[in-house]
Formats: C-alpha cells, structure tokens, sequence
C-alpha cells in the first residue's frame, strides 16, 4: 500500500501564514484541523510550519508522508453517532531547531507569517535561567521564541499574533511575562521590550477538545478501509471549543467564526475556564481515583454503571453547577454536552491516564469547588470529599496500582504513610493543596470516615448509599 504523499493533496498549498510550536497530537487535531476547514472554503488561505520544540519527536514521520495525515473524527454529536475522516493538508513543512537552527531563525524573516500557535504541554511555558541568546537553540519554548521575535525585531519587520494553546490559566500573560525576562536577562535593551509591547499581540486561551491520538488498535484496518499508510493519523471527538481572550479584530486574522467553527472571543475568558475545569475535569479527577478502587478502568465504563452514572450526575448538578457563577441553563446545556462526551463509544479514556499528577489536579479542579460549596451550604459536598479519601488511600500505597505523580509529591506521601495521623499529616500538607485543608470545618472527620469505610465495604458501597441519600 501507498504511504501518503503530495499526490493526495486536493486543496492548493497556500503560503506560510501559521508558525507552530509542536506536532503532538492535539495541535495536529485542533489547530491544523480548524485551519484546514478555513482553507477548504477559502477564508484564509494559510499554510503552517510547525517547529520540533525537543530534540525528539515525529516531525520527521509527518515530512515521510509530504506533511499530510488524517484526522478521525468519531463520538456522539447532538444525540447521533458520528465517524468521518480527512486528509489535513494545512501542513507546509517542519522545521528542527536541534537540527537546523539557521533555517529555524530564517522563519523570522518571512512577512507572510501572522500567528504563532503552541502547545508544549503545561511543563512548555516555563524559564530557564542558563539559555542564552547564542544558544542553538536555546532548551526552553519561551527561550526559542524569545530569540526568534528578537531576530525579527531587528529586521525592523511587524510583530506576531501569539497564541498559546497550554492548558495553564492565563498562559498568553505568562508567554509575555517569561519572553520579557529573557529581553531583561540577555540585555537586548528597551526598543525589543517596547516592540515585544506595542507590535506583538499575546492572547490568553482556553482550549477543549479531547483527542486520544493515534488509534493503534484500529490502525492497519482503517489504512486498508482508506486505502493509504499513515502513521500520523490522529483520533478526535468532534466537539471543540476554543475560546481566546482578545478584541474582535482577530476574527480578521483568523476567520474561524466565519468558517462554522466554535470560536469565542471574549474579553474575559476566566468564566469559560471555571466552567470547563470545574464540570468536565472536576468529574474526571472525582471518578478516576473512586471508580479505580472499584475496578474499573475507563470514563466510559463510568458513564454506562447506573450507580456512578447516578453519582457522577449528581455531583455535576447538586455540587458543581450551583457553585459556578454562570447562568444556569447554560451550565446545564453544558454538563449534558459534557456527558454525551464522557459516553463516547468511540474514545477509551483511561482513568489511570486522568490519574497522573493527582494532587495538583485536585488542588486545581476540585478544591475550588469544595470550598465554593462550603460557603454556600455550610455543609461540605460528600462526593467530592469521598474522592480526596479515595486519593489518600492510593497514595498511602493500599490500591492494586501505584499513584502516578511528581518525585516530589510521591516522596512526601512516603514520608507520613506510616504515620497514626496519616490523613491530618497529609491535609495540612500545604506543599500539596496550597492551603491547610485542616481550617476546612469538618473536612478531616469526613475524610476519615470515608477512608475506614472504603476499608470496611469499598468505594462501589459508599457511592450506592449517598446515591440512595440523594434519591
Ligand atoms: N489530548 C487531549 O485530549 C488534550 C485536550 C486538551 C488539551 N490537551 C493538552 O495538550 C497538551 C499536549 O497534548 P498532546 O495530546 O498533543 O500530547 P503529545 O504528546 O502528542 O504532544 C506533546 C507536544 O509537546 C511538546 N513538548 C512536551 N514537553 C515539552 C517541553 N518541556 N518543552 C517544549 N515542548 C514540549 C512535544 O514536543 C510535543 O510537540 C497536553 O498538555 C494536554 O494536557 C490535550
Ligand atoms: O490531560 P490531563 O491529564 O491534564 O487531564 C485529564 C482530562 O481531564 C483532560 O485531558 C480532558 O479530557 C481535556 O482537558 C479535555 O479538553
């Protein structure tokens, strides 16, 4: 069978307008997917050039297909099953800085290029102290970049629209912020800081779409239904949104409204942020450790058990909605999208996956919740505090599995597991909540509680009896 090639191509190859900082999975399927459905009705006639921020990765697997793969669409959509696929030809080429550098540089001085996207995971955004100007290329994204805007700067050329697609809050602010302290640190003076200000736009977002990437299960098959190789193609839901914080001029650049495309502009995002982390993560980081010490091993396998259906149902609607400072309707509209997602017959999202970097995830997408639900209710909301019980048993080391997270965490957890105030040692543990979960009213009682009946009868038992209590 033939691989991919330029010969697949049905769209005309447009010039650079896009570069983009990765070639994972979900950048392929979100920005070069919403790219290509502009292209299709010519609305922005832009190809990508996509950089290798690591030294390794797959971009040269994308060039041995002429930078063409698939994109499967599969999951439920307005109540209907939904499968489609396309060839995504929004990709012009890549480029390796670890391997070329010069021609990496060289993409400062194309006056074609407008936008630069990114997604180097949430560890991406972040400074490091020894790059250098010089280096090439220098180790961090913001480093690379930094040195790329600055070889722009001085060509006296026009600045970029940079949008940052890292699921950190705030991550177009805290782009800027780490570019500027490498303007402060390698002196390149106030004209580059004024420049980076004035002809540079940095745009917070919010993006959600999930996409369990390649589906190794199905591969050869769908290559022999397609009729080509692809090594690169990549499996998605069809749902997406992608909200930016900015002015309506951007719809300009980027006519992805125009295009049929969920695009929200607004000027401020952090609602869309608080709705999404808190009714789509916050299920996840409830059901992945409680539905694990039950035995079961994916979102979907949740949805369809009646009892943690049921469990699941009512923590979005009795102890999350009612503490998200949205319109109810639409946060009601949303969890049941939300929901329709987690049944997806098509994607096997594995709670072992959600598990990884627990802590951090429920001091980020639960905790705010709790302590919303506590000032409102002066009562605390039990599915979310039989999670935390359900974490403190897997991380003392007493489920089938390990707990999955940072050295760091792991290495504290070790130290007090063996402790007779095991559950007091690890709420007041700051290092991991932020805060001392102790000063909650009631919260170490009910955690204990929760933790010796896990012992006693298991998570499925507990989840039935406050399913019961809610009726
Ligand atoms: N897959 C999803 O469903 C989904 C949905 C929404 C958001 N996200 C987020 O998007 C991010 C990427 O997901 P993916 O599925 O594309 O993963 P992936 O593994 O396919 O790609 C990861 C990309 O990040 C780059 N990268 C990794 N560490 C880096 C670092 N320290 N510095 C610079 N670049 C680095 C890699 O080079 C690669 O391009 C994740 O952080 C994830 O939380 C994923
Ligand atoms: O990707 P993580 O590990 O940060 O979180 C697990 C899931 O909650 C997450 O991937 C969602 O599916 C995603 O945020 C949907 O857009």
């Amino acid at each position: 069978m033939k691989r991919l090639d330029n010969s697949f191509r049905k769209l005309d190859k447009f010039p650079t307008k896009v570069i983009q900082f990765g070639e994972g999975n979900f950048l392929r399927a979100f920005i070069d997917w919403q790219i290509q459905q502009m292209n299709k009705q010519g609305l922005f006639k832009g190809g990508v050039k996509i950089v290798q921020p690591l030294p390794k990765g797959m971009t040269k697997n994308l060039d041995q297909q002429d930078d063409l793969y698939t994109v499967l669409l599969e999951g439920v959509l307005n109540g209907k099953k939904y499968q489609s696929h396309e060839i995504i030809e929004s990709v012009n080429g890549t480029v390796r800085p670890y391997d070329d550098y010069d021609e990496y540089l060289k993409l400062a001085e194309d006056d074609n290029i407008e936008v630069i996207f990114s997604n180097t995971t949430e560890a991406g955004i972040a400074f490091d102290q020894a790059d250098k100007l010089s280096d090439r290329p220098q180790n961090s994204y913001p480093g690379k970049l930094t040195a790329l805007l600055y070889h722009r700067f001085e060509l006296g050329k026009r600045g970029f629209h940079i949008i940052p697609c890292e699921l950190i809050n705030h991550n177009g602010d805290q782009l800027k912020k780490i570019v500027l302290q490498y303007a402060d640190l390698w002196k390149l003076g106030q004209k580059f800081v004024d420049w980076i200000n004035n002809d540079n736009k940095f745009y917070s977002t919010l993006v959600d779409r999930i996409v369990p990437g390649y589906p190794r299960d199905r591969a050869a098959d769908l290559e022999k239904e397609w009729g080509y190789l692809d090594q690169m193609m990549v499996k998605t839901e069809p749902f997406l949104i992608f909200v930016l914080e900015g002015s309506q001029a951007i719809n300009d650049v980027l006519p992805l409204k125009q295009a049929g495309i969920n695009f929200v502009v607004t000027n401020d995002m952090q609602p869309y942020r608080n709705r999404k982390v808190s009714i789509l993560n916050g299920p996840h980081t409830t059901m992945s450790p409680i539905a694990r010490l039950a035995g079961i091993e994916t979102v979907g396998e949740v949805m369809k058990d009646k009892d943690f259906y049921k469990f699941i149902n009512d923590e979005m609607y009795q102890e999350i909605i009612p503490t998200v400072a949205l319109p109810k309707k639409e946060l009601e509209d949303y969890a049941e999208g939300i929901k329709e997602r987690f049944e997806n017959p098509y994607v096997k999202h594995q709670l072992s996956a959600i598990a990884l970097n627990s802590i951090s995830k429920f001091a980020a997408r639960l905790l705010p919740t709790l302590k919303r639900y506590v000032a409102k209710n002066q009562q605390l909301p039990k599915r979310i505090v039989l999670a935390l019980a359900a974490y403190l048993k897997i991380y003392r080391g007493e489920a089938d599995f390990e707990p999955s997270d940072t050295a760091e965490v792991l290495a504290a957890f070790k130290k007090i597991t063996a402790d007779e105030n095991y559950v007091h040692e690890a709420l007041s543990n700051s290092e991991f909540w932020g805060e001392d979960l102790t000063l909650i009213p009631g919260l170490e009682d009910l955690v204990n509680k929760y933790l010796t009946e896990i012992d006693e009868k298991g998570t499925r038992a507990i989840v039935a009896e406050i399913n019961a209590d809610a009726k």
